[in-house]
């Protein structure tokens, strides 16, 4: 499918993925292909689809081949290894780094020391062709071509800080539908579980019936954790930073590493620094270390867990018009 991908037929895309659905529309002529369709569409069409001819073409692309990879069948990586490029400066990186599944693994560094670099490489499995030079090898060998273009969302799932839905769905009819593409025996059911998952790490509630659009960036980050870790046949997660706003960061993160995959996440909070298993400290372009936590430091996690609640709780009474004469002790 993937050679033409914009011969697949209206109804068939319509199934594959719900984004088509909500494109798409009811259509009179469900037999004609994408590229039919987009040939038949005016400028008044365009306008309203908000697109231009050439970007829709290239959007349905990308759709064609989300659904292939949800449709492909769950990947096994036993082992991803990162072998060190060069820093900004040119200096050779010393790094040979090689994480399993249930590894969950900070990546922490200055603002602009390369954190996205990292995470960006492994994404596009990267083999020496990008601006830190590092290489990836998955189960130890160079991973194959086609993997790294044509599949490479099978293996590796990235949940990035600008989450925003352009389809106009229900919450519940996103999730069903991701769960059917991985042939779930009860679609249903598995969506009413991702979204009480979601419900759990986020702090406003929302339910099936919700519009994706009308979540918040705090729920829509939870919706996509738990249908990464629910759903999702990709072995490799990476997150770049859970933001504070109105999500249970330990929970989601309890979530991600109960499902035995490769977890990254890049953050400046010290609890997801230090709830990691490791973390791989950044600096000018390159990893400079790579610490192991250590039991002291997680006993110390508790204390810093009472300072975080101390912060929510004032935030949350901020919010609501608090005024600050004196600082509360909460039991500190
Ligand atoms: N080894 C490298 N060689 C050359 N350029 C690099 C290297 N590592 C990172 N960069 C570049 O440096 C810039 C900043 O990196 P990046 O966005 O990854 O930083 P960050 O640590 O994620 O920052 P923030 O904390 O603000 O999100 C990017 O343009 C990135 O491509």
């Amino acid at each position: 499918m993937s050679a033409h991908p914009l011969s697949l037929r209206l109804d068939e895309a319509q199934r594959l993925n719900p984004a088509f659905a909500a494109l798409i529309g009811p259509t009179p002529k469900p037999d004609l292909s994408l590229a039919e369709w987009l040939a038949t569409l005016g400028s008044d069409d365009l306008d309203r689809l908000k697109f231009s001819r050439v970007e829709l073409e290239a959007h349905l692309r990308a759709l064609v081949m989300q659904a292939d990879s949800l449709r492909a069948p769950v990947v096994g990586v036993h082992s991803l290894r990162i072998l060190g490029g060069r820093d900004k400066n040119g200096r050779a990186e010393q790094l040979d780094l090689e994480l399993r599944p249930g590894a969950i693994v900070s990546v922490v560094g200055p603002t602009g020391s390369g954190k996205s670099r990292l995470l960006g490489d492994i994404e596009c499995l990267a083999q020496g062709d990008t601006p830190s030079g590092r290489r990836i090898l998955i189960d130890g060998e160079i991973p194959e071509p086609a993997r790294r273009w044509a599949a490479s969302g099978k293996l590796v799932a990235q949940l990035s800080q600008n989450m925003n839905f352009v389809v106009d769905l229900t919450v519940g009819d996103f999730v069903e539908m991701h769960a059917e593409c991985r042939a779930i025996d009860d679609p249903e059911q598995a969506a009413a579980q991702v979204i009480a998952c979601a419900n759990e790490l986020a702090g406003e509630k929302f339910s099936a019936t919700t519009s994706l659009t009308q979540l918040s960036g705090g729920q829509s980050r939870a919706l996509m954790i738990a249908d990464v870790a629910l759903l999702s046949s990709s072995p490799i997660v990476l997150i770049d930073e859970i933001e504070n706003a109105g999500i249970n960061r330990r929970q989601a993160l309890d979530l991600l590493v109960a499902s035995d995959k490769i977890v990254l996440i890049s953050t400046h909070d010290p609890i997801l620094a230090l709830y990691a298993h490791r973390r791989i400290v950044i600096a000018a372009g390159a990893v400079s270390e790579v610490i192991e936590t250590t039991e002291a430091e997680r006993a110390h996690l508790a204390t810093l867990e009472r300072y975080d609640r101390l912060m929510s709780e004032l935030r949350e009474q901020l919010r609501h018009g608090a005024r600050l004469d004196a600082l509360p002790s909460f039991g500190i």
